[in-house]
């Protein structure tokens, strides 16, 4: 039998002082029309590349709202966890709910990690919500439009990812017949020179091999595209030095967390030391932990993920003060369709925005999730304008593809 998690004792949540619902805050003027509450709210996971976590917020006015949030163990429970602090709220309450569960969840840890991954998911579903319950798409919740269509790189994989001409031939192929103009490549693949694989120390050796895989795909499609390499945290500040320093007279786009994203004197030196332009931002949560790498301009480039940061707005906030500092934002994102339109109707509506990443080229049945088709069409997103993120869930997809054991959503 699930847990019924309201029954369970949680003296944080039941006793914290900060309390933000709207009995306590006096949130309870008559809206008319507007005047909605939220009765359930419900998960289902998609065996995708990832687990992808869809949520759906269900409401008095029968409308419902989907969102998704970063995978994790023990993110839907977490949104279960999260349910009784939402339900009876309005939800064109975005900000104030968001801030709510962060607060409720504090004793949690809501500072970061899981907890927050599915504070993002109910965030974007509330996004869609919110948009079809006023008739409006999601990014004229967010300020409206800078655009009406927002770039989408491809994360590229080979059988051999430690092969530079195996690389630089899938990059030939993807740009060709898929139409990308913007690309990734994993460096942190092994070279064959490795003595250790605990000390983050990169060898000459190893640096070379990286650079040729760099120089053998950049040779091949720089062109006519842009291509990142993503290092997973995985090198000392002086290795990452090295490596950004070498491949300086290559064509990079950009050079993701060369080293771990906890120490922010490390990550300001290496982005500092380098004209390799640095994205970091993926494993950092919410607009707190975003700040000093913006503050200190230790990136070149802010990468968070929509539903693992925080979600919409708070993906907007970072923008917001990344532009402050004149940065870009490339959005991560590993998920389905409905995470990377939310990510992308974020993009629509900054002025900053990069790019959205798309990670599941190789999967064949990824657009099958939603009932809409074409959404990524020569290396871009066209932003529909449907109410919400203007995506309907294919359920019979979803039932085709759900994690063994789950039950799909109820219909609305
Ligand atoms: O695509 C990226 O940037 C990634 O880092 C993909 C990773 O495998 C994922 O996010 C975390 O394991």
């Amino acid at each position: 039998m699930p847990i019924d998690y309201s029954q369970l004792s949680d003296p944080n949540a039941e006793y914290t002082m900060r309390d933000l619902s709207s009995e306590t805050m006096g949130v309870t003027a008559d809206r008319g029309p507007r005047d909605v509450e939220i009765t359930d709210v419900q998960t289902t996971m998609v065996d995708g590349n990832y687990p992808w976590t869809l949520v759906r917020v269900y409401t008095d006015a029968g409308v419902v709202g989907t969102g998704e949030a970063y995978w994790g163990a023990g993110v839907p429970e977490l949104v279960e966890r999260l349910k009784p602090f939402i339900v009876g709220e309005n939800p064109l309450d975005i900000d104030r709910l968001y801030e709510h569960m962060v607060q409720k969840m504090s004793g949690e840890g809501s500072i970061a990690g899981v907890t927050i991954h599915a504070v993002s998911g109910i965030e974007i579903a509330l996004h869609d919500l919110a948009g079809k319950l006023l008739d409006v798409p999601a990014y004229q919740l967010l300020g409206g439009k800078y655009r009406d269509d927002v770039r989408v790189y491809c994360d590229l994989h080979t059988e051999d990812e430690a092969d530079p001409q195996a690389c630089a031939d899938e990059a030939e192929r993807v740009v060709a017949d898929l139409g990308y103009d913007a690309i990734k490549f994993d460096l942190d693949v092994p070279s064959g020179h490795e003595k250790d694989s605990a000390n983050r120390h990169l060898s000459q050796p190893e640096i070379e091999h990286k650079a040729e895989i760099v120089r053998a795909t950049t040779e091949r499609v720089g062109e006519t595209a842009e291509v990142a390499f993503d290092c997973h945290w995985s090198f000392t500040g002086g290795s990452a030095k090295r490596l950004a320093e070498e491949i300086e007279p290559l064509d990079v786009w950009w050079l993701e967390d060369p080293v771990p994203p906890e120490n922010h004197d490390v990550q300001r030196e290496v982005t500092q030391s380098t004209t390799t332009p640095i994205a970091v931002g993926e494993n950092v949560y919410r607009k707190h932990g975003q700040r000093r790498l913006l503050e200190e301009q230790a990136v070149d480039i802010i990468a968070p993920d929509v539903p693992r940061v925080g979600g919409m707005r708070e993906t907007k906030k970072i923008a917001d003060l990344a532009d402050t500092y004149y940065i870009p934002v490339a959005m991560h994102n590993v998920g389905s369709p409905i995470a990377t339109m939310a990510s992308a109707q974020v993009g629509a509506a900054i002025p900053n925005a990069l790019a959205v990443e798309y990670h599941s080229y190789e999967l064949g049945w990824w657009e099958d999730l939603v009932e809409e088709d074409g959404l990524i069409e020569d290396g871009s997103m066209a932003i529909p304008e449907k109410p919400g993120l203007g995506l309907t869930l294919d359920l019979d997809a979803v039932e085709e593809y759900k994690v063994e054991g789950e039950t799909v959503f109820d219909e609305a």
